[in-house]
C-alpha cells in the first residue's frame, strides 16, 4: 500500500475540483484515488491528466473503491449526511465542506454517529480558522491584551450568487462562516438570532432577500452583526472588526497592492473565495491530511458543524418570522470536550 493517503473526492464542482488540484499540487502526503460526481464528465475533467484515479457516478461506490483511506466531501449540502454516516461506518477520516448538513437534526445524527465511535473522524471546512489574518485576530483576542470582546462587526459580500441560491441560504450557506468564526473567536456559543433586511438590491435575482443584516447574541454577552450581501457586484469582501474593552482590531481583504497613478488611487478587490482564501484552503486540507494519516481528525469538528447548523436554523426562522429566535443546542457529547 502506498504511504500516501488515498483520498476519494465526492463532488467535482467548484470546490471539489479545486481540492483535487490542491491535493495533487500544494498539499503533500495524500493522493486522489477516486472521484465521484453524478455528472461524470465533471469528475473526468477534474482528474484529467492524473493517472490511477477511478471515476464514479455514485459517492458510495467511490468510498468503497480500492486504495481509499479517507474522503473529502464537496457535494451539495443535502448529500453530505449519507456519505458522512457511510464514512463513519467504514472508519474513514473525512473532510466535509461546510455546512456539515443543511439542518440541525441531520447534523446531530452525524455527531451521534461519530460520538458512538468514540473518536473524531470529521473535519468541517470552516477555512476562516486557517486564514492568517483570522488566526492573528484569534491570538490577539486570546491574549487578553485588548480586554474582553464586546462586539464583532462582520461584512461578507459576494459578487453574485449561484442560480440555486435562496434567501435562506444567505444565512445557512454564507453566514455559516461567520457563525463558526464568531464561536471560535469569542469562545462562546451563539444564543439568539435576529435578522433585519432592507429593500432588496435591484441587482439581486427576483425574490431574493439580498442583502440581510444578521445579529447574534452570545453566551458571554457579546453582540455580533453580519452584513451579508451576495450580489454586491463589485468583489468578494470578508471583514471582521472586534471591538474590545480597551481596543479594536480589524481583519479583512485590504491587503492588495495600492497603485497611485494619474491622479487616482486604485486597489484590486478579490473576485471570489477561491482567490481570497486560497492559502486558508491549503492550510486546512494540509492539517486534515496530517490528522487523517494517523486515522483521526483535527480543526472544526462535527460538533462545530452541528452548532453552526443549529444557529443557522434559528436564523432562517428569524428571517421568516421577522422576530428574535433563541438557539436550542443539544447536550454536547463528551468526545467534543
Ligand atoms: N469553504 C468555502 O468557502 C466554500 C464551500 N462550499 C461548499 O462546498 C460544497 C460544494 O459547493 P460547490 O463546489 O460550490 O458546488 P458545485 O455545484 O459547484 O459542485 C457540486 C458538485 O457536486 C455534484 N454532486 C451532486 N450530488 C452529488 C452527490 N450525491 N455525490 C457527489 N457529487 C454530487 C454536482 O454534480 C456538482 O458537480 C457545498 O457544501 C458548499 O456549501 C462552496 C463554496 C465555497
Ligand atoms: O462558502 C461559500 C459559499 O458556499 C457561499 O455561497 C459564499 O457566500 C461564501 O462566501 C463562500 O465562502
Amino acid at each position: 500500500m502506498s504511504d500516501l493517503l488515498g483520498v476519494a473526492v465526492l463532488g467535482a464542482g467548484h470546490m471539489g475540483a479545486d481540492h483535487v488540484r490542491r491535493i495533487g499540487t500544494t498539499v503533500g502526503g495524500a493522493r486522489v484515488v477516486a472521484v465521484a460526481d453524478p455528472d461524470t464528465a465533471r469528475a473526468e475533467a477534474a482528474v484529467a491528466g492524473r493517472a490511477g484515479v477511478s471515476v464514479h457516478g455514485d459517492a458510495l461506490a467511490a468510498l468503497a473503491a480500492p486504495g481509499v483511506r479517507a474522503a473529502l466531501v464537496a457535494s451539495p449540502e443535502a448529500a453530505h449526511e449519507e456519505v458522512l454516516l457511510a464514512a463513519c461506518a467504514r472508519g474513514l477520516p473525512v473532510f466535509c465542506e461546510k455546512p456539515l448538513t443543511p439542518d440541525a437534526a441531520s447534523s446531530f445524527r452525524v455527531v451521534e454517529a461519530e460520538a458512538r465511535l468514540g473518536r473524531r473522524l470529521i473535519q468541517v471546512g470552516f477555512m476562516r480558522r486557517y486564514d492568517a489574518e483570522y488566526a492573528a485576530l484569534k491570538s490577539l483576542l486570546d491574549s487578553g491584551h485588548l480586554g474582553r470582546p464586546l462586539m464583532l462587526h462582520c461584512r461578507h459580500r459576494n459578487v453574485a450568487s449561484p442560480p440555486h441560491f435562496t434567501s435562506e441560504m444567505l444565512i445557512s450557506s454564507s453566514v455559516s462562516h461567520e457563525i463558526d468564526a464568531a464561536r471560535w473567536l469569542l469562545g462562546q456559543e451563539i444564543t439568539a438570532v435576529t435578522v433585519l433586511r432592507p429593500t432588496p438590491s435591484g441587482d439581486a435575482p427576483q425574490g431574493l432577500l439580498d442583502p440581510q443584516l444578521v445579529l447574534f447574541e452570545t453566551s458571554g454577552g457579546a453582540l455580533v452583526d453580519v452584513e451579508i450581501f451576495v450580489n454586491c457586484g463589485f468583489g468578494y469582501e470578508v471583514r471582521c472588526e472586534a471591538v474590545c474593552e480597551r481596543g479594536s482590531a480589524q481583519v479583512g481583504d485590504d491587503r492588495a497592492m495600492a497603485v497611485h497613478f494619474t491622479g487616482q488611487a486604485r486597489q484590486d478587490v478579490a473576485q471570489d473565495y477561491l482567490v481570497r482564501f486560497a492559502d486558508a484552503y491549503d492550510r486546512e486540507v494540509r492539517a486534515w491530511v496530517t490528522a487523517a494519516r494517523s486515522g483521526g481528525a483535527a480543526g472544526p469538528s462535527a460538533w462545530d458543524g452541528y452548532a453552526a447548523a443549529a444557529v443557522a436554523e434559528a436564523g432562517v426562522r428569524a428571517l421568516r418570522e421577522g422576530s428574535r429566535v433563541t438557539v436550542e443546542l443539544a447536550e454536547r457529547p463528551g468526545l467534543y470536550g
